[in-house]
């Protein structure tokens, strides 16, 4: 599926008309919002209408309802799915988001190319995702320097003990995001966080995707994450705020 998606979003990208430079609020701190989360861990809330692996997660989304829900359960980053095909996402959701929250956006999409950097930088997104399964290490490596060169702060995600050495071997992030969920096979398991912390030289980690209970948050931490990405868990809750506080344990199910 991975190989599927990265074959869309090449020809997407050879198409790709790049949005008017939108009239852009301050760029606010992806890193400072993680390395001072409002609670013992941090959240990177996700508003995710669809998934490869789940098809709709949730129907009629106002992505500014859904955001400014986050942000008033004490979200410290909103990330938004882009994606059209395969996410049912918008580039133009980021806009939107930035214009009505406060807090930091991460553009979640499959980042591959030079063109779509600057595509982030007009939509108003602070910070993007590189993906270390889908990305050749050298070429993750140059586009982490010139998304920084933009005001971009990134998050490194990675899957696999191999992924994480390539690229270490040419640099060290400042936030590493450990994924749970195998791109190929979809299957996801939180002992990838347990394996692949240890291996981590200091800098702020973010265990990302399926994470669905207060037992899994509490799983993520013991680990040594510092920081957790959730999508589902939260969207298929009919109140994404009260999920957030359940997922910290903070009212009652
Ligand atoms: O979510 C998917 O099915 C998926 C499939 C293929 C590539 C990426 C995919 N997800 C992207 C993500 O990183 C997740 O949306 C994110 O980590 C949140 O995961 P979850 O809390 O399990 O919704």
């Amino acid at each position: 599926m991975l190989e599927a998606i990265l074959q869309t979003k090449r020809e997407e990208v050879l198409s790709l008309q790049l949005p008017e430079t939108y009239e852009q609020l301050p760029r606010r701190s992806f890193y400072d919002a993680l390395a001072k989360p409002r609670r013992v861990l941090g959240l990177i809330a996700e508003v995710k209408k669809a998934s490869p692996s789940k098809g709709i997660i949730r129907q009629h989304v106002n992505v500014v309802d859904i955001a400014r829900a986050y942000e008033q359960a004490g979200a410290d980053v909103v990330s938004v799915l882009t994606d059209e095909k395969y996410f049912a996402g918008h580039r133009s959701y980021v806009t939107q988001v930035k214009q009505h929250v406060q807090i930091p956006i991460l553009r979640k999409d499959f980042i591959i190319d030079r063109k779509q950097l600057v595509e982030s930088v007009r939509i108003g997104a602070d910070a993007i995702l590189l993906i270390g399964e889908a990305l050749d290490p050298s070429f993750l490596h140059e586009l982490y320097e010139e998304a920084h060169e933009m005001g971009l702060q990134c998050l490194v995600e990675v899957h696999t003990k191999k992924t994480v050495e390539a690229i270490l071997k040419r640099f060290t992030p400042k936030v590493i995001g450990i994924n749970n969920r195998d791109l190929t096979t979809f299957h996801t398991s939180l002992h990838v966080t347990k394996q692949i912390v240890p291996l981590l030289p200091p800098c702020i980690i973010v265990s990302e995707s399926g994470i669905h209970t207060y037992d899994d948050v509490q799983t993520v931490r013991q680990a040594g994450a510092h920081a957790m990405l959730v999508g589902e868990a939260l969207m298929r809750k009919p109140a994404v705020d009260v999920a957030v506080y359940e997922l910290f344990g903070e009212r009652e199910i």
